[in-house]
């Protein structure tokens, strides 16, 4: 058997994901919010374009004011907010590398060997996705933090378009549904010297503001 080619850098498009509606943090523009005195989305911009060769982002508001951040921009193609997955198709018309990976604005501390791990993952299981699988705070306070599934955490193989476009005109909109049609593998992110909060995210202003006292 013949080992697939590895994945550099330059075979990367990352995508930003800001095109949510922000509704448990009072339907602002979350991308847009300060973190650490930058927009959250910056911040994903700065983390995730030492990793990969291209940029872009995904949001459906204050357009302008992401194309400030000086990487291309695009609406989602569906229309009223269909969620993640109408990210992903908006990543994939517009990448022009073998592979996307996208992120969500809301993640500021996302590891930056994110695409090496995920890209590594991906070829050693001839996979078309590599998705994250990380620590999750529990619900009860004191409870253990269990490992979960990050679908918004996911590097596509970028020939993966075709499907996408045939699964979201039937109405698909769940990401694990798509990703379950197509040879998926779940990269740990728990692993010694990974930091256990790296991967978590603010959905609400106080999470925002809990997040910032972090060092990462
Ligand atoms: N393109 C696109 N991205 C979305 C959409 N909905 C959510 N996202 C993105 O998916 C990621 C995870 O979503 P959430 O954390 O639920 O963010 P959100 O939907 O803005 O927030 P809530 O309305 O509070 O759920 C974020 O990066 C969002 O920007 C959508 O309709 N279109
Ligand atoms: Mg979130």
């Amino acid at each position: 058997m013949t080992t697939p080619p590895a994945i550099t850098t330059g075979d990367i498009t990352g995508l930003v994901l800001a095109g949510g509606r922000g509704t448990r943090m009072g339907g602002v523009d979350k991308g847009l919010q300060n973190f650490n005195g930058t927009a959250l989305a910056m911040h994903a911009v700065m983390r995730l374009g030492m990793q990969v060769g291209e940029l872009m982002i995904n949001a459906n508001r204050n357009l302008s004011a992401y194309e400030s951040f000086g990487v291309p921009v695009w609406p989602d193609g569906l229309a009223d907010y269909a969620g993640p997955l109408a990210g992903f198709l908006t990543g994939l018309e517009h990448c022009e590398t073998p592979y996307l990976l996208t992120v969500p604005c809301d993640t500021p501390l996302f590891p930056l060997d994110l695409a090496s791990r995920l890209s590594e993952a991906l070829v050693a299981n001839d996979a078309e996705i590599a998705m994250v699988s990380a620590p999750e705070p529990s619900e009860d306070p004191g409870g253990a933090t269990a490992l979960r599934a990050q679908p918004v955490f996911c590097l596509l193989n970028a020939t993966l378009l075709e499907s996408l476009v045939r699964f979201t005109q039937a109405g698909g909109r769940k990401i694990d549904k798509w990703t379950a049609e197509h040879r998926t593998v779940l990269v740990p992110f728990d692993q010694p010297g990974d930091a256990p909060d790296a991967f978590f995210n603010a959905n609400t202003l106080a999470e925002l503001h809990s997040l910032e006292s972090q060092r990462n």
